[in-house]
């Protein structure tokens, strides 16, 4: 069974068409990297997904649960928003008991999880001091531990290592694909190209609502029009700048890079 399925997810919101016809199926224990540039739709393609936000076309399941079935997903997945939400009068410990409580979790198991995420994420020390006195990565991690804190079978990452010092994130990239090969789906997006290089299995690329591009990283790098060295930024750069048809068309090539219909059939 996939993680996550989408037929035909659409989102309109007046004019604008934030998801357009989105077709997904990542298998379960992956890691996603779903990129695209500001204003493609990656939020509220992750909002749909959470069910934070309602579909006007199309459905999806995630965890096996349909979106439209909020109170059966919610326990099923996490969510690190690109602005998590943190109590800055709390303790980073406090706010990770607060979260575990909204979750109806067993104290004494949340906090030995609790205390093991924030050993993992070298945060232990801090974690009686208070979020407002925090950085930015001790911010971004106490986040990440909320929403992984209940073991969702998926979870959604808006961008877990903007504004990280270079330890900081290395330990989140390696949380990341130490969720994965723990059977968790993580769907993450970002713009930082090397973050989802270095994690992802499959990338899929958004632009203006549509998956133009999906495929291994290696093998979308592959297909840039700059040849057998191209990197994963120049095929973003082709698919999301220029007219992605046009590139689909001219970057055959890769048998693993999977054209999406749209770009396919024109
Ligand atoms: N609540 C809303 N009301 C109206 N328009 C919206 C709303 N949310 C998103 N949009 C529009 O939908 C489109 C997609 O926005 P979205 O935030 O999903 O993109 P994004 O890829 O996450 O961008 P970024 O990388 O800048 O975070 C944009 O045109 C945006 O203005």
């Amino acid at each position: 069974m996939a993680a996550i399925e989408t037929t035909g997810l659409t989102k309109r919101y007046g004019q604008t068409v934030a998801v357009d016809d989105l077709e997904l199926s990542i298998p379960e224990g992956s890691v996603y990297g779903f990129l695209g540039p500001n204003g493609a739709g990656k939020t509220t393609t992750m909002r749909l997904l959470t069910s934070l936000a309602r579909p006007t076309e199309g459905s999806a399941a995630v965890a096996g649960v349909s979106i439209t079935d909020r109170a059966r997903l919610r326990p099923r997945v996490g969510y690190l928003p690109e602005t998590p939400p943190l109590y800055e009068r709390a303790t980073g410990l406090e706010q990770l008991e607060y979260v575990a409580g909204l979750r109806d979790l067993h104290l004494e198991t949340a906090r030995d999880r609790i205390h093991s995420l924030l050993a993992d994420l070298d945060l232990l020390a801090d974690a009686e001091t208070l979020i407002d006195d925090y950085s930015t990565g001790m911010r971004q991690k106490v986040a990440f531990v909320q929403a992984v804190l209940h073991d969702p079978d998926v979870v959604f990452l808006d961008e877990p290592t903007s504004g990280l010092d270079p330890r900081a994130a290395k330990t989140i990239r390696e949380r990341i694909r130490g969720l994965a090969d723990g059977g968790t789906t993580v769907f993450l997006s970002t713009h930082i190209l090397p973050v989802v290089e270095a994690v992802a299995d499959t990338v899929g690329i958004l632009s203006d609502g549509r998956l133009v591009a999906e495929g291994a990283p290696d093998a979308l790098a592959r297909r840039a029009e700059t040849g057998d060295d191209g990197t994963l930024e120049d095929v973003f750069l082709e698919l999301t700048d220029a007219d992605p048809i046009d590139s689909a068309r001219d970057g055959a090539g890769s048998e693993t890079v999977i054209e999406t219909e749209e770009a396919a059939r024109d």
